[in-house]
């Protein structure tokens, strides 16, 4: 079975700047797939190439099958968006964000369910202009999940949360890649990767320079030890 994701030599510069020099992987249906790498080593740009959000210079890039950059609405309600800034309308409120969303949708999962899981029923009243950085993070990412997408994208997805609420994140992502999604998600977190990824990508300087398990990455020393000396080669 071809991979839900697929990124092959991708490059891609913003004028003088190489943020992608080559990077490779591939993301599998029912797999968390996390992607680790110093800032500015080029997560984002990669993840916004297989958004569609962005077009490579060169290499290729597949989701689902699809190139993203070409895809149409029929693809593109296939696959949840968590960006990190959120993106979401400041004056509305969460449920009825939500709710929104989940009718645009042929088989949403309950905005109940998801608002349940998140804890976002505590500040369902509030609108998103007023929500704490924490809580906007959840409502984007129920966004992200409310259509039961194939193919999930998220952006640092529990960067800030309280104890809790990454627990919650943890919890809702396993069982979304459980249910057969393909999940791909950016960290800076060694706990998260190991707690929750099937597949570890490491990206350093725009490449590739590690994917595999969580155990094959960190190749009989930890994961943190492994990235320490990965990405400070990258940076020589
Ligand atoms: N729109 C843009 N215009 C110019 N340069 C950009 C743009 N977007 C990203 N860059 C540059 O491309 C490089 C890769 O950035 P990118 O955001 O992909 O990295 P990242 O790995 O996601 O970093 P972080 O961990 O800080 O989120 C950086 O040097 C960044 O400054």
């Amino acid at each position: 079975m071809p991979a839900a994701v697929s990124v092959e030599s991708v490059g891609k510069t913003y004028g003088s700047v190489t943020a992608l020099d080559g990077a490779t992987f591939a993301a599998d249906a029912g797999q968390v797939t996390a992607v680790l790498g110093p800032n500015g080593a080029g997560k984002t740009t990669m993840v916004e190439c297989c958004e569609g959000l962005r077009r490579p210079d060169r290499g290729s890039v597949r989701v689902l099958g699809t190139d993203p950059w070409r895809a149409g609405p029929d693809h593109r309600a296939r696959v949840g968006v968590m960006l990190q800034d959120g993106g979401l309308p400041a004056s509305v409120k969460p449920l009825r964000l939500l709710t929104h969303l989940a009718s645009m949708y042929a088989a949403p999962v309950p905005v109940a369910d998801l608002a349940g899981r998140l804890g976002i029923d505590s500040f369902a009243g509030t609108s998103v202009r007023r929500l704490s950085g924490g809580q906007r993070q959840r409502v984007a990412l129920a966004a992200a999940l409310v259509g039961r997408p194939e193919v999930v994208f998220l952006d640092e997805p529990s960067a800030g949360l309280d104890p809790h609420a990454r627990l919650d994140v943890w919890e809702l992502v396993r069982s979304v890649a459980t249910d057969g999604a393909a999940v791909v998600l950016t960290t800076h977190s060694f706990e998260e990767a190991e707690r929750l990824a099937d597949r570890v990508v490491i990206v350093a300087a725009g490449r590739t320079v590690a994917d595999g398990t969580p155990a094959e990455v960190a190749a009989g020393g930890t994961l943190e030890d492994r990235y320490f000396a990965l990405t400070r080669e990258a940076r020589l």
